[in-house]
């Protein structure tokens, strides 16, 4: 399937993501997280993280060391969402619906989604589940983010993405994006995903298929990002269910 992503900003070509070609599917069976190169441009990258100190665009911020959740902090997207940021939500979740229904019919889980993404937040939006879920994440020297899955109600989309807004290296050293996975009875295996700026990475929410010796098995997934070393990091994540 090709996801065609128009005028991600003004400066930005049209962009073809043959999501085929980069064996997104695959990668996500096989290890639940994938890895797209480039998808923004640097300057797409740097006018999106600027976007952070304007409240104008936020519903709220979250400080993430009163709750518990590590250190740093990070603000949701208020509705109209930036227009490239409401692109990329809609042209990427056709193709990664279809990989979620998959996944469902294989751990037999009865919930299937709609095709478009207006169709599947209407579904959230009926649920009560209203507010916009996108967010800018903005870590300092010494911040991470503990081990989560970003769950905001009984609507819960399967795959989310995430991408670097940052320069490794020179804007920030540190804060690799970690992903565990955890295991029936087993030991939990990790997997760090190599970032560089404008990458994105899409992972699983909260738990997969995976194919045993006697069946199939659901692994329980977390994603989280190490202590950031010197300098600033600033993600986007586009979540595609929104939140109660
Ligand atoms: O900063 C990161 O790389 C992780 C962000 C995150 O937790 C998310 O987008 O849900
Ligand atoms: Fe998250």
């Amino acid at each position: 399937m090709k996801t065609v992503l128009a005028e991600t900003t003004a400066q930005s070509p049209v962009d073809v993501y043959d999501i085929d070609g980069l064996k997104v599917a695959e990668d996500l069976d096989r290890y639940g997280a994938t890895l797209i190169p480039k998808l923004l441009q640097a300057d797409e990258c740097r006018a999106l993280a600027t976007l952070y100190e304007d409240d104008r665009r936020f519903r709220s911020r979250v400080v993430m060391a009163r709750h518990g959740f590590g250190s740093g902090e990070y603000k949701y997207f208020s509705y109209p969402l930036p227009a490239s940021i409401q692109q990329l939500r809609t042209a990427f979740y056709p193709a990664l619906a279809e990989i979620a229904n998959r996944w469902n019919q294989t751990m037999g889980i009865d919930v299937r989604y709609p095709s478009t993404h207006a169709e599947y937040l209407r579904r959230c939006h009926v649920a009560g589940q209203l507010r916009p879920t996108p967010l800018l994440l903005r870590y300092g020297a010494g911040d991470y983010n503990c081990l989560h899955q970003d769950l905001y109600g009984e609507h819960v989309f399967p795959l989310q993405m995430a991408i670097l807004l940052s320069q490794p290296g020179k804007d920030f050293t540190g804060g690799e994006f970690v992903l565990t996975e955890q295991r029936p009875r087993m030991q939990s295996r990790a997997e760090v995903v190599p970032l560089q700026q404008g990458d994105a990475v899409i992972f699983a929410v909260h738990h997969r298929p995976v194919e045993g010796a006697r069946g199939v098995y659901r692994v329980m997934m977390r994603h989280g990002v190490s202590r950031i070393r010197t300098g600033q990091r600033h993600t986007l994540g586009i979540i595609f269910h929104d939140a109660q």
